[in-house]
């Protein structure tokens, strides 16, 4: 199934409700299951991978898939490990080539016993779940920090806490922030001192608690009104003071001439018509953010050189192959090292504006929602398996719909 996209006119000024963080929804999930909360969380995300999460944590089976959901599949291995019995783990095709042995190793170290049960080092997972013993433990910080938040969130329930020791460099580092944010307001206190991070032994308390809305779905709408000056728009659920690193984007975007405005009504973007000569960039703190900004700069003629990305070859898809080949389908000569960075020196080819272009998704919410703010230059724009969106935003196309982009299903 694909989407024909077209561009309408839209009102000058449009609000949109964003959806809820599916990151800090499915901790909240985790540390209200760890804490036996009786309290439900409010602006739960209702997108695939919370109800991924949810599904599990609901079920009463012992068999369990959880679709393409990174954090489901990290944060569940760690809290099965504890749940005295026998588990099975299990994901999408693309989940099955996203490592996981940093974590099974950590865990297996602390006394669980994690077997694979088809390739070593990948989900699908049989988890025999027992008691497990803190203490020392050392792994890398530089692979995914959904195995450290995983660590860190079963910490303070298991026999003398943990202290984490990171090792290479640490990436991802405000999602071990959030992490430890939340836990705080379930309770545990933990330290933060260079590369080591250590957690009590402690009982959560049960908390009511509200979950953020997603600043990385805000990117879209950044990008929507850097690509259409006419357009302004009123970002509802957003806050200033946010748990999520990818409130970055706003000062990314400002210097990409779209200006934000907090105010009691919501957060306010628009245009402001400045245009850098270039734009450099390290994503190491905001990964989610690259699709966006690449194909953002792209459109708006600004070269560019993005570092930092050496976690995206093992996100939904290889997300720098990715986008060099669907901003080639544009014209974009874009080039990478093939490890971590991303560039894009001005190198064009004209092709055709009339031309229907069919941009692939790989599977990957992000490389659709990044794509199709590119109907506002691109007439005939096409996206593939646009039903991507509901890992994180099920109503994408709904809500782009009130910005002037609407689809046809074919
Ligand atoms: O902890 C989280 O909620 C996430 C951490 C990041 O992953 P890595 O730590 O693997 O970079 C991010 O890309 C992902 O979308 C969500
Ligand atoms: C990388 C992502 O998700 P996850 O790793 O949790 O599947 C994402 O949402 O961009």
């Amino acid at each position: 199934m694909h989407y024909q996209l077209n561009t309408t006119t839209s009102a000058d000024h449009i609000q949109i409700q964003l959806p809820s963080s599916k990151s800090i929804s499915n901790r909240l999930l985790l540390l209200n299951a760890l804490s036996y909360s009786p309290y439900e969380i409010k602006n739960l995300s209702d997108s695939d991978d919370t109800k991924a999460m949810l599904g599990v944590l609901n079920s009463n089976t012992n068999s369990f898939d959880v679709g393409a959901a990174g954090t489901s599949m990290r944060f569940l291995t760690a809290f099965l490990s504890k749940i005295v019995g026998e588990w099975t783990l299990t994901g999408s095709e693309r989940m099955k080539q996203r490592p996981i042995k940093t974590l099974v190793d950590a865990l297996n170290k602390l006394g669980a016993k994690i077997e694979y049960i088809e390739k070593e080092g990948y989900p699908p997972l049989r988890i025999f779940g027992s008691n497990l013993e803190g203490g020392e433990l050392e792994l890398p910080g530089n692979v995914s920090s959904q195995y450290i938040s995983a660590l860190l969130m079963v910490a303070p329930t298991i026999e003398n806490g943990l202290k984490l020791t990171l090792t290479g460099e640490i990436i991802s580092r405000p999602y071990l922030e959030m992490t430890l944010a939340l836990m705080k307001d379930f309770g545990v206190t933990s330290h933060w001192k260079g590369n080591v991070i250590t957690v009590p032994e402690a009982p959560y308390q049960p908390k009511v608690v509200t979950a953020e809305s997603d600043w990385s779905a805000a990117s879209y709408w950044y990008e929507m009104v850097a690509l259409n000056p006419a357009i302004e728009v009123t970002l509802k659920g957003l806050k200033k003071i946010s748990l999520q690193g990818d409130s970055q984007v706003q000062h990314m975007f400002d210097k990409l001439g779209v200006k934000t405005k907090f105010s009691q009504k919501g957060t306010t973007l628009t245009n402001t018509g400045k245009k850098p000569g270039r734009f450099n960039y390290n994503f190491i703190n905001e990964p989610d953010l690259a699709q966006t900004l690449a194909v953002t700069c792209c459109l708006m003629d600004i070269p560019f050189h993005f570092t930092g990305l050496q976690t995206l070859k093992i996100k939904e898809t290889d997300r720098i192959n990715a986008l060099i080949n669907e901003l080639k389908k544009l014209g974009y000569q874009l080039s990478s090292n093939d490890t971590d960075d991303l560039k894009w020196d001005g190198e064009r080819t004209v092709i055709e504006q009339e031309a229907a272009i069919t941009i692939d998704t790989y599977k990957d919410h992000r490389m659709a929602m990044a794509f199709a703010p590119a109907a506002f230059k691109y007439a005939n724009l096409v996206i593939n398996d646009p039903m991507v969106v509901t890992k994180s935003y099920p109503n994408y196309w709904e809500d782009i719909a009130l910005a002037g982009i609407s689809f046809i299903e074919g």
